[in-house]
C-alpha cells in the first residue's frame, strides 16, 4: 500500500521550462493519438492473417524503439517553477495516455467546469452505448477537478452515479459545479449529456486526505493537483 511518502515521491518539480514542456507535449501527444486510433482499429480491422501479422511486426518494431529510452512506473504529477502542472498519465485527462478520451476540461470563472469529448468504439459497454464504468471515470475526474478548481482538491470519498438513459458512443458533453465545501470535504455535482439530453448524473464528495491537511498546516501550501 502507498503511504503519503510514496505519494509525495510522485509529485515532482522537474524544473522544465514552459518551452520544454510545450516541446514534449508536441512530441508525445500525437503518439497517444496514434495509439488511440490503433485501439479502434484493433476492434474494427477486417485484416486477414497476413495483414494482421504484418501490422503486428510494425508494432513490435515500434515497441522496440520506444523501449530504448524509457521510465518505469506511473507518471505522477509533475510541475515546474512557473506552476505548470502535468498529469500526463491520468486515465481521464492524460495527454500521454491513449486510454484517456481525453477530456479537455474548460474552467470557467463562475466555477463551472465542462468539456466536449468523444467516446470511440473502445468505450463500449452495452451494444452501441458507453460502458457505465467509463461514464463514472469521466464524472469522477470532472467533479474532482471542479472541487480542485474551487480551491478544495481531494480524493474521491464517495461518487454516486445515476444512469438516466443509455449514453451513446460519439460526441458528448460533461459539465459540473461545486455545491459546497464543508471542512475537508467538497461536494460537486455534474452530468454527461448526449444528443437526447442528460444521460448520467453524479454527485461526489472529495476529501482532502490527512496528509494534505497536515501539509497545509505545516507549509501553508494549499495542496497538490
Ligand atoms: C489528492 C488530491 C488530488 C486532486 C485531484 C483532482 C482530480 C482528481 C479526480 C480523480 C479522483 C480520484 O479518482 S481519487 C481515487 C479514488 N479515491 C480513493 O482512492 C480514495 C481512497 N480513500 C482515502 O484515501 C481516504 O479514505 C479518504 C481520503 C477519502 C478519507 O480519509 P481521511 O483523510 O483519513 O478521512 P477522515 O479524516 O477519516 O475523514 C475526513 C472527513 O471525511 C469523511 N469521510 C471519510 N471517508 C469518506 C468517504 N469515503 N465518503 C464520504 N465522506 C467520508 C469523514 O466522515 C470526515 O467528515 P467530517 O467528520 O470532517 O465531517
Amino acid at each position: 500500500m502507498m503511504d503519503s511518502l510514496d505519494t509525495f515521491r510522485l509529485y515532482v518539480n522537474d524544473g522544465l521550462s514552459d518551452e520544454e514542456i510545450a516541446a514534449q507535449a508536441a512530441r508525445y501527444q500525437p503518439l497517444a493519438q496514434d495509439l488511440r486510433d490503433l485501439i479502434v482499429l484493433s476492434i474494427q480491422s477486417r485484416g486477414g492473417d497476413d495483414d494482421i501479422l504484418a501490422a503486428r511486426k510494425h508494432l513490435s518494431d515500434a515497441k522496440s524503439i520506444l523501449e530504448r529510452d524509457r521510465e518505469t512506473g506511473p507518471y505522477g504529477t509533475r510541475f515546474n517553477d512557473s506552476g505548470t502542472f502535468r498529469t500526463w498519465g491520468n486515465a481521464a485527462i492524460g495527454l500521454r495516455n491513449p486510454i484517456a478520451p481525453p477530456l479537455d476540461l474548460q474552467f470557467e470563472d463562475d466555477g463551472r467546469v465542462w468539456a466536449d469529448f468523444h467516446l470511440h468504439a473502445g468505450y463500449e459497454g452495452p451494444a452501441g452505448f458507453a460502458h457505465g464504468g467509463v461514464s463514472a471515470l469521466v464524472l469522477d475526474q470532472l467533479l474532482g477537478d471542479t472541487a480542485r478548481h474551487a480551491g478544495a482538491p481531494g480524493m474521491t470519498g464517495t461518487l454516486t452515479v445515476k444512469y438516466r438513459q443509455p449514453t451513446p458512443l460519439g460526441d458528448l458533453r460533461c459539465e459540473a459545479l461545486l455545491d459546497r465545501i464543508e471542512g475537508a470535504k467538497a461536494f460537486a455535482m455534474g452530468t454527461i449529456s448526449g444528443p437526447d439530453g442528460v444521460c448520467v448524473e453524479a454527485e461526489g464528495v472529495f476529501i482532502a486526505p490527512k496528509w494534505m491537511r497536515e501539509q497545509r498546516e505545516h507549509t501553508g501550501v494549499q495542496g497538490v493537483q
